[in-house]
């Protein structure tokens, strides 16, 4: 739900005494909440308008050459009117002019790195261990239980590469309990300038052509939720496996996390959908686990599982499983 008025750039964030950055648990939801709702009313105006936006080109393209969007894009921000327009996009669904002025008015606000930078240090601040955070503990615990299962020694434990999709700190788990090493991290927007956090999105990440390039482990926490299409999370979903390493060691793992209600609440999705999804691409779940508000997942890709028809046949299209008036509208697809 929108909470009207602010922008997501919020209150200047001020050092505190020990000169490190922190938000309150409360205005960190806000943040988050705020960021994934205009990304949400991009999308549903982007729809509209029937814009495509896949290069990022966009908002340069309009803002130089479309009035009512550059009015949008100088809208003080907290606009009571524009952000009740905003809460009832599809009721504006004629009026053109509006809906460009609106289109602006978001993309100036999600545009601002100031913006972006509050946003993950929002996600980072619920990462906070007094906060119940960092996802990858739940990952490390997996990796111990499989090695255990497959009675290697301690000498046969090979350590492992991982590859860290949206990675927002180098105190996490994965990058400190010594399984993984490199952990390769990389992230849209580096804005905290942490040393050793690639600024790269990994759709662009070029293909590896060797196994020493690829990884034993993809992470990708609460990231396939942050992809503002289905279609888009769906092409992350497919491009994992080029970054998987071919060798017989038989790792390939992938450990996803999104936040429960995509796939308890959704009325395209569930969890059983999704391992479906995952499987018709070749990776086999090995462990899933909900908690309160995330739910992890771990898979393994074997080449052998990956199935064209039923990808064709059960995945391509939008298919509704279930309503409920509290339902939301997540959504996988995929793709040729
Ligand atoms: C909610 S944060 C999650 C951070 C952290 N992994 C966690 O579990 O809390 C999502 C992050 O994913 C990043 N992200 C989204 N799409 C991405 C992409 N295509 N390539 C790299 N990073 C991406 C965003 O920049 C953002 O910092």
């Amino acid at each position: 739900m929108l909470r009207r008025g602010k922008s997501i750039t919020g209150t200047i964030i001020g050092p505190n005494k020990t000169n490190v950055k922190t938000i309150k648990p409360s205005k960190t939801r806000k943040i988050i909440r705020r960021y994934h709702f205009l990304n949400q009313s991009k999308q549903k105006l982007l729809k509209l308008l029937k814009l495509e936006d896949s290069n990022n080109l966009l908002f340069d393209t309009l803002r130089s050459g479309n009035a009512d969007f550059q009015r949008g894009c100088d809208m003080k921000r907290g606009d009571d009117v524009t952000e009740r327009q905003l809460i009832k996009i599809h009721q504006h669904s004629m009026d053109s002019k509006l809906l460009y002025n609106m289109l602006g008015y978001v993309y100036t606000e999600l545009a601002d790195e100031k913006g972006l930078s509050n946003y993950q240090m929002a996600s980072r601040m619920g990462q906070d261990v007094k906060r119940g955070g960092d996802s990858s503990k739940i990952l490390i615990k997996w990796m111990k239980e499989l090695d255990d299962t497959q009675e290697k020694n301690h000498d046969e434990r090979k350590t492992m590469t991982a590859l860290e999709i949206g990675s927002l700190s180098k105190q996490n788990k994965i990058s400190t309990s010594g399984i993984f090493n490199p952990v390769v991290r990389i992230d849209l927007n580096n804005s905290n300038d942490q040393e050793g956090i690639i600024r790269q999105d990994f759709m662009e990440r070029p293909i590896p052509h060797n196994d020493n390039d690829k990884f034993d482990l993809i992470s990708c926490s609460l990231v396939l939720n942050f992809v503002p299409t289905p279609l888009e999370r769906g092409q992350m979903c497919r491009r994992f496996k080029f970054f998987l390493k071919n060798n017989s060691n038989n790792t390939r793992y992938i450990f996803i996390v999104l936040p429960l209600p995509c796939l308890s609440n959704s009325r395209y999705i569930t969890p059983e959908r999704f391992h479906d999804m995952m499987l018709s691409l070749g990776y086999e779940k090995l462990r899933y686990q909900e908690a309160k508000k995330v739910c992890y997942a771990l898979y393994q890709w074997d080449k052998n599982l990956e199935n064209e028809e039923t990808q064709k046949k059960r995945f391509m299209t939008k298919r509704q499983c279930r309503d409920g008036p509290k339902m939301n509208n997540f959504n996988i697809l995929l793709s040729k």
